[in-house]
């Protein structure tokens, strides 16, 4: 047997542990979904306080056998950041309490964004059957692993069994209402200037419904397939058609396409974009597709790269779709007979929207009137009893947060800047980013001018794991030093 030094046996352990916990995934999965069906987000909310284990099992009524087991439940849950553990005072015989997180509160049955049906379809026997079937798959020819498992397609089983079609529907419908409110909100523009629209595969309507209360001169139509919309009734600018989008779209002057292509291969997916091109006008007509954009290389975190990676997992073992790249969005378009195309990332600012609606930032909202007629700084200091900055430097979940959300935005803005600002940077050699959180933005800066030497100055809380790398330097400083700084390199 070979013999392992001290390094080997390190490695060897730390695979084994890589391999348990790849082996153990769906247990993440799994007990959140039990978390759901047990309204266990609920049940803490409502508490409105840090709610003791004893508090919460005796709500949860469990059978009493299975009581000392809610802990290990919730255990799982602290640690995958679905809850949090507070005192709940000095001298109360159970210290801590649960609290959610911004996680678990997309999970709360009145939140208008929550994200419940989504998580409770995709973790439904149905759609985690087929996983089992994906190395069979790659040996025969069927189309999916979800045929291999159930014998006929998605869109065929969905047609043929009310649950899986309701449960599909709610789920898609309750990612349409996040998505929704960003579009209506930040991309007007694209619907200025149209008298109708078909929202083609748009399932029971929820963003097509949304468009028309915001446009009411627009005539909206959704065009699914018969049993998705047979129960339904438009009213007003609304209507439902039933349908096969491979076979025609009704005549237009613009088609919405959210999460259809991705549904589909790319010879299915000109097929579908070619009909939408004969549905529109010959000239002045649109076709406003929301989807993924996948990226190359790993850009952003972790997260966002394992999303992307996951669902185009997804789309290759329930239908017959792929996430694409740019490259090939832009071949699709190219084959379907379109000249043009301009993307506009709008889920970038996910975490931004969310971030605004967390309570954290919305209950600051509620003592504006208090905070008016006493000293305090800001509202922010009136709900919390402590500044916003000191705040970010305390709760290390917030501060991640929070840098998130500036680096979505930074994001955005610096795509812009970066390509249609360059003669800003012409001719400097080191420009400093105040505050320049996480980086976002001077990274885009220093990788696009590699002759500059950038440098971000934040707080140190924020910038303390931050490594720099060639021309990108970051450096943490108080905010008294901030400003001395900011002096000093004025002078300069
Ligand atoms: C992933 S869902 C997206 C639903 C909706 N657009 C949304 O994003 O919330 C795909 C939709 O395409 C519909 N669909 C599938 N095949 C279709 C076809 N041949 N003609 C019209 N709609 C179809 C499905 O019924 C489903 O509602």
């Amino acid at each position: 047997m070979e013999m392992r030094n001290d390094e080997g046996d390190k490695e060897l352990l730390h695979s084994q542990a890589h391999i348990w916990n790849h082996i153990f995934q769906f247990i993440n999965s799994m007990s959140l979904k039990c978390a759901i069906q047990l309204d266990i987000p609920d049940i803490v909310n409502n508490h409105g306080r840090p709610m003791s284990l004893s508090q919460l099992v005796a709500a949860l009524s469990v059978n009493p056998s299975k009581s000392r087991c809610v802990y290990r439940l919730m255990r799982v849950l602290v640690h995958s950041g679905f809850f949090t553990k507070e005192k709940i005072s000095e001298t109360a015989e159970e210290e801590e309490g649960y609290l959610l997180t911004p996680a678990s509160r997309l999970l709360l049955k009145d939140e208008p964004l929550n994200v419940r049906p989504f998580l409770l379809a995709m973790l439904d026997p149905v759609l985690t059957k087929p996983w089992h079937h994906v190395s069979e798959w790659f040996k025969n020819d069927d189309p999916t692993p979800f045929d291999t498992a159930h014998g006929r397609t998605f869109w065929d089983y969905a047609g043929n069994e009310p649950r899986l079609n309701h449960f599909f529907n709610d789920a898609m419908a309750s990612d349409a209402r996040l998505v929704t409110s960003l579009v209506v909100k930040d991309c007007k523009g694209v619907f200025e200037g149209l008298n109708s629209l078909v929202d083609v595969g748009g399932g029971t309507g929820t963003v097509a419904k949304a468009i028309a209360d915001a446009f009411p001169e627009l005539e909206c139509t959704v065009l699914d397939l018969p049993h998705v919309v047979a129960d339904l009734q438009g009213s007003g600018n609304l209507k439902f058609v039933g349908g096969d989008m491979f076979q025609a779209i009704p005549s237009t002057d613009a088609v919405l396409l959210k999460w259809i292509l991705h549904d589909w291969s790319d010879e299915e997916s000109v097929k579908i974009l070619k009909r939408c091109k004969e549905a529109l006008p010959s000239k002045g007509g649109k076709v406003i597709i929301i989807d993924m954009k996948v990226e190359n290389e790993k850009k952003g975190d972790d997260d966002s790269m394992e999303t992307q990676l996951f669902f185009d997992m997804l789309m290759m073992i329930l239908v017959t779709g792929r996430e694409r790249t740019e490259k090939e969005w832009a071949k699709l378009f190219a084959d379907a007979g379109f000249s043009d195309y301009k993307i506009t990332p709008i889920l970038g600012l996910r975490p931004f929207l969310l971030a605004m609606l967390d309570p954290i930032l919305t209950k600051p909202w509620h003592h504006v009137g208090e905070w008016f007629p006493n000293d305090d700084t800001t509202p922010f200091d009136t709900a919390r009893r402590r500044t916003f900055l000191d705040y970010g430097g305390h709760e290390l979940w917030f501060n991640h947060f929070f840098n998130d959300t500036m680096a979505s935005d930074g994001q955005l803005v610096t795509s812009v800047v970066v390509k249609d600002c360059k003669g800003i940077f012409e001719g400097l050699n080191s420009p400093v980013d105040f505050g320049g959180g996480t980086g976002m933005v001077a990274k885009a800066i220093a990788d696009a001018f590699p002759e500059l030497e950038c440098t971000v100055l934040d707080l140190p809380h924020v910038v303390a794991d931050l490594q720099g790398s060639g021309n990108l330097t970051f450096v943490g400083v108080t905010c008294f030093k901030l400003f001395l700084l900011l002096m000093l390199f004025y002078l300069r």
